[in-house]
């Protein structure tokens, strides 16, 4: 999630002014998504004051006209919180109860800011404190990585340890009553769920029994289209019960294998919800009963799954909009508070933004080692075999061309949002909000000069390299200039070669200089704007982007 607005800016101007790119945690009050709290947000990008202004008024105006970018990060305060903790630990030889005791004030602080609820706190750092300290020291583990796995196995548990599988019936159609408040995204994990069952070969048809907001039937409708169910509804007269027991009826009759029921939300827990969804789910005995809340409510959220629990007894939860501003409260607390697993996370607005709730690798996350195999997973689902392999043929005979360039960028726009990526990746996380943005700002000014290309031109990048003329070309018809159309036509020959360099050592047959490789990369990725630096390292970037075009000749 993303916003702008005026916040409230703790740093001294001066500090600002030293350290502008440095993120600073302000609170920002979002009518949208919360009534109750103000929220949590990462400032992403600080302003940057380019001239000296000594007036605190100078300073406000620029801050002011600058219009900040607030990005929330996942779990991005809490990781932080925890980090502190291992770092005070650096130095020490064994973990002991004297030791350990500072550390686990930070990570019950850091618990407690993230809105896990204060009896769980109690018994996790409880029970990491126990572990910790009764560990046996293994030779080559420092002590802080020591408590680091401590706290990643006890996180596990807290989430429940082993992921909770949707349970499907024995024989005829499953059925998957969905409850929650209303706004919290019942209606649309309605279609993700689908979409979900589709991808495993289910067949799926969904049910609009939320009789009292018309344009709930109207935007699951819609939603149904869009994956490709069908929706049975009976518009708002019928009773919710009597909607789904037709709709089951339905359903059994087209051998249908899910049947998904959406119910109305109420602003929060009444008498009338609950007696409504106890006779809905008398008149169609689902499979499961899930709760969907919203993650964004933190503890509340676990508060909500009891008592949902105790009226009407459900099977699960799913936790929706963990790509907002989430703290981590509602994913640690609602296993631990209410018993029941967390199915399924909703991490955005699209139909493919729901995935199986895996404890050990939301652990993972929350303690910033990214989450691998659901970026591989993400991968395989958008890049087919036959894909990869044609890819890797290109790079081994030096034949990537802009064509693969595009493809390549459309995967990973496929596979989701630049920033959710970067968090699933290992040591990926420390890269700013900001970084991304230039990242994702660079990828579309490189495509706007490749739209613009011939088809062999995208083919063979040696044409734009060898002609002047073509480079004036698509500057003219990309709006850009002659040098920044030389400047991508080198980088994708740089590109290949890297790509040839990093094949072989994967392949052996190779040996490639990895300084010389990693040097490369540095020097584009992180290179500061505007910087002396900047200006010599651009200088050897230059050379070696030259190199590598001459380099080309020689393929
Ligand atoms: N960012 C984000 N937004 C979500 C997510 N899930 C749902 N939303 C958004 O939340 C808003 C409310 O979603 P709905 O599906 O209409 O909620 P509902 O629970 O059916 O609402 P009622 O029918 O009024 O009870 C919509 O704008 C959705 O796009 C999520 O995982 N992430």
């Amino acid at each position: 999630m993303e916003t702008t607005g005026t916040l409230a800016f703790s740093p001294s101007p001066a500090a600002a002014r030293r350290s502008p790119e440095k993120a600073v945690v302000a609170s920002i009050h979002l009518r949208r998504f919360c009534t109750t709290s103000s929220l949590q947000l990462r400032v992403a990008q600080a302003p940057v004051l380019r001239a000296p202004s000594s007036s605190f008024q100078g300073w406000r105006r620029k801050r002011r006209g600058c219009g900040l970018v607030v990005r929330a990060e996942m779990f991005g305060q809490l990781t932080t919180g925890l980090e502190s903790a291992w770092n005070k630990l650096r130095g020490v030889d064994v973990l002991t109860k004297e030791n350990i005791a500072e550390p686990m004030r930070d990570i019950r602080r850091a618990l407690l800011e993230a809105d896990v609820s204060l009896p769980v706190v109690r018994r996790f750092i409880e029970s990491v404190s126990e572990k910790a300290v009764g560990t046996d020291v293994i030779r080559g583990i420092k002590p802080d990585q020591q408590l680091v796995k401590v706290v990643n196995d006890e996180l596990v548990q807290l989430m429940g340890g082993e992921v909770s599988d949707l349970v499907f019936a024995k024989s005829g159609p499953t059925v998957i009553l969905l409850a929650g408040l209303q706004g919290v995204g019942k209606t649309t994990v309605c279609a993700k769920l689908a979409f979900y069952l589709k991808k495993m070969g289910k067949s799926c048809m969904l049910v609009a029994a939320d009789v009292y907001r018309p344009a709930a039937i109207d935007q699951l409708t819609i939603l149904g289209k869009k994956v490709g169910v069908p929706v049975y509804s009976e518009g708002t007269e019928a009773k919710p019960s009597q909607i789904a027991k037709n709709g089951l009826k339905e359903a059994k009759g087209k051998n249908t294998d899910v049947v998904i029921v959406d119910t109305a939300g109420r602003l929060q827990v009444d008498k009338a919800m609950m007696n409504e969804l106890k006779e809905v789910k008398k008149a169609v005995n689902p499979t499961e009963v899930l709760l969907v809340v919203d993650a964004m409510t933190g503890q509340e959220a676990a508060g909500l799954v009891s008592s949902f629990n105790d009226e009407i007894g459900i099977t699960g939860a799913i936790l929706t909009k963990l790509d907002g501003d989430s703290r981590g409260g509602a994913a640690l607390s609602v296993k631990e508070v209410s018993g029941k697993p967390i199915k399924f996370v909703g991490q955005g607005e699209r139909i493919e933004d729901l995935e199986p709730f895996y404890p050990d690798r939301m652990a993972q996350r929350i303690l910033g080692m990214g989450d691998v195999l659901s970026f591989v997973e993400k991968a395989q689902e958008v890049m087919r075999q036959e894909d990869a392999e044609e890819l890797q043929k290109k790079i081994a005979s030096a034949k990537f061309n802009f064509n693969d360039f595009l493809k390549q960028t459309k995967m990973v726009t496929q596979m989701g949002s630049f920033s959710r990526l970067v968090g699933m990746i290992p040591g990926m996380n420390k890269v700013t909000p900001a970084q991304i943005r230039e990242a994702e700002k660079n990828l579309k000014f490189m495509e706007s000069m490749i739209n613009v290309m011939t088809p062999e031109e995208r083919e063979r990048p040696e044409l734009l390299a060898e002609s002047r003329e073509r480079r004036k070309r698509v500057a003219k018809d990309a709006g850009k200039t002659e040098q920044q159309v030389a400047q991508l036509v080198a980088q994708l020959f740089q590109m290949r070669s890297r790509m040839q360099k990093m094949m072989g050592a994967i392949q052996g047959k190779d040996s490639p200089d990895m300084n010389d490789l990693m040097e490369s990369i540095k020097d584009e990725e992180q290179v500061a704007s505007g910087t002396g630096q900047r200006r010599r390292k651009y200088g050897n970037l230059r050379r070696r982007q030259l190199d590598a075009m001459r380099g080309f000749r020689r393929f």
